[in-house]
């Protein structure tokens, strides 16, 4: 049988690894797959670099929409990424009756609603392990391998750039922008790295996931985003005396009134599995109610771990594209017709609704009846705490200091409860400097 046939959109660091990953492991893949998986063209927008990466049999073209067109092309892959010309061309390629694959959680993240319509209607495909934790087969566990459970939560670390950074700023005492660099000479980070140090990439994974976990359309825009750029090295120390590291965890929750779906720095207890995910490497936790606790983990970003998730697309296409399409897995697990009434039994629930525990801390003036009078704020509006840890003032700012800081482990607490209670402790004379909260996970 004829080798199916793909088109390349982009040959960056995802696309040379796709390019070099089937070339090295063609045998094994074709006698998975039942037939070859052959890269017949690619666009690029710079050529003679693109030629010098696939050789001569290859042909490559300026123009992504020759690709899309050229009727021989079974299967194009979109790994340009963002929202602009990759989304036309995405739904151009349905358009055109062909499969996508894509790396693009932004794209899918934000618009995957009407994409997935798309493909619906015409009978076509968008496969995107490659979209979530890079290498990590976890769109499948969820999709698949989970699917007799109700999900109660997912908890993971998403990022690889922003987990490289935590991990070498807390190992080697590293600065935030030298790490950074290096996460993008190392071609994990996004074209514009903000997306990743402000949790935007982690928040577009977690929508992906949240829609496959429990069964509603992807909603972006309802996600709580917070990365790591106003985390300090300070909070980092504390953390780590009271037993726990700080994580950018994505966390999506069935809760009885909705689903939280929130990214942001995190305290986890430093014995936990996922405290422990170091430099690129991507963890999901996702709890099943018949499976129990199930852990995820291996590279998230890079040019390989991520090539080795479109090619596994790449085959489950190459076996399912000529099943009836109702009998394909579907787009986000859950039958499509079924998502909408789902949103309205499971809202995406505002933050203030959110019931978790916290880390605070104040720089306060270090004299008698401060730690009195913040506590006495916490127990009125009935917060309750777990730990309280009070520096040295020579420690927090030099000998003779007059200031300290205040740690405050809470117990779980509504987000609305805690919001208040920061902006009266906030408005006390010897607060110093605005309060810090992080919020803290048990991740039982
Ligand atoms: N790098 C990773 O570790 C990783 C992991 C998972 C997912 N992704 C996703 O994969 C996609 C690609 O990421 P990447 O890291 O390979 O990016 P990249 O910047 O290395 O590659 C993108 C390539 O697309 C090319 N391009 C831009 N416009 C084009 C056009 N109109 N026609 C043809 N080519 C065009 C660029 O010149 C570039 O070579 C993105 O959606 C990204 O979010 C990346
Ligand atoms: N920029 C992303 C690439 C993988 O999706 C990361 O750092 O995890
Ligand atoms: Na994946």
């Amino acid at each position: 049988m004829q080798a199916i046939q793909v088109g390349l959109l982009g040959i960056g660091t995802v696309g040379s690894g796709v390019f070099h990953v089937l070339q090295r492991n063609q045998d094994e893949i074709s006698r998975r797959a039942g037939r070859g998986i052959e890269i017949r063209m690619v666009a690029a927008r710079n050529v003679a670099r693109a030629q010098s990466v696939v050789g001569a049999q290859v042909q490559v073209v300026a123009d992504a929409r020759a690709v899309i067109a050229h009727p021989g092309i079974d299967i194009v892959v979109e790994l340009i990424g963002g929202c602009g010309i990759a989304k036309a061309l995405v739904l151009e390629a349905i358009a055109a009756g062909k499969h996508v694959v894509t790396a693009n959680k932004a794209l899918l993240a934000v618009h995957g609603t009407e994409i997935f319509a798309a493909a619906s209607a015409r009978g076509v495909m968008v496969a995107f392990e490659a979209a979530v934790a890079g290498g990590i087969p976890i769109i499948k566990a969820l999709r698949e391998g989970l699917t007799a459970n109700r999900i109660q939560s997912i908890a993971g670390i998403v990022n690889g750039t922003t987990n490289f950074i935590l991990s070498e700023m807390r190992d080697k005492g590293l600065d935030f922008d030298r790490v950074l660099r290096e996460a993008q000479r190392l071609g994990y980070a996004e074209a514009d790295p903000s997306f990743d140090i402000e949790g935007v990439d982690a928040a577009h994974k977690l929508t992906l996931m949240s829609a496959i976990a429990f069964g509603i359309p992807v909603q972006f825009d309802k996600a709580h985003v917070e990365g790591i750029t106003r985390l300090s090295a300070i909070d980092i120390r504390y953390a780590e005396q009271l037993g726990y590291r700080i994580k950018l965890l994505g966390i999506t929750k069935r809760v009885d009134e909705g689903v939280e779906l929130r990214v942001h720095p995190s305290l986890v207890p430093a014995k936990r599995l996922i405290a422990n995910v170091e430099g690129a490497m991507n963890a999901v936790v996702v709890q099943g109610d018949a499976v129990g606790t199930t852990l995820y983990y291996g590279k998230g970003a890079g040019s390989e771990p991520t090539a080795s998730a479109v090619i596994a697309d790449l085959v489950d296409i190459t076996r399912l594209h000529t099943a009836d399409p109702e009998h394909r897995v579907p787009h986000l697990a859950f039958q499509p017709h079924t998502l909408s009434d789902a949103m309205d039994a499971l809202p995406v629930l505002p933050m203030s609704a959110v019931v978790t525990s916290y880390y605070l801390r104040l720089r306060v003036v270090d004299q008698a009846g401060v730690l009195a009078r913040v506590t006495a704020l916490l127990a009125d509006a009935g917060v309750s705490i777990d730990a309280v840890l009070q520096r040295a003032a020579d420690e927090v700012g030099g000998e003779g200091s007059t200031q300290t800081d205040l740690i405050i482990l809470t117990h779980d607490t509504r987000e609305g409860t805690m919001d208040a209670v920061i902006a009266q402790m906030q408005a006390l004379p010897t607060v110093l400097a605005p309060i810090t909260r992080i919020r803290k996970e048990a991740l039982s």
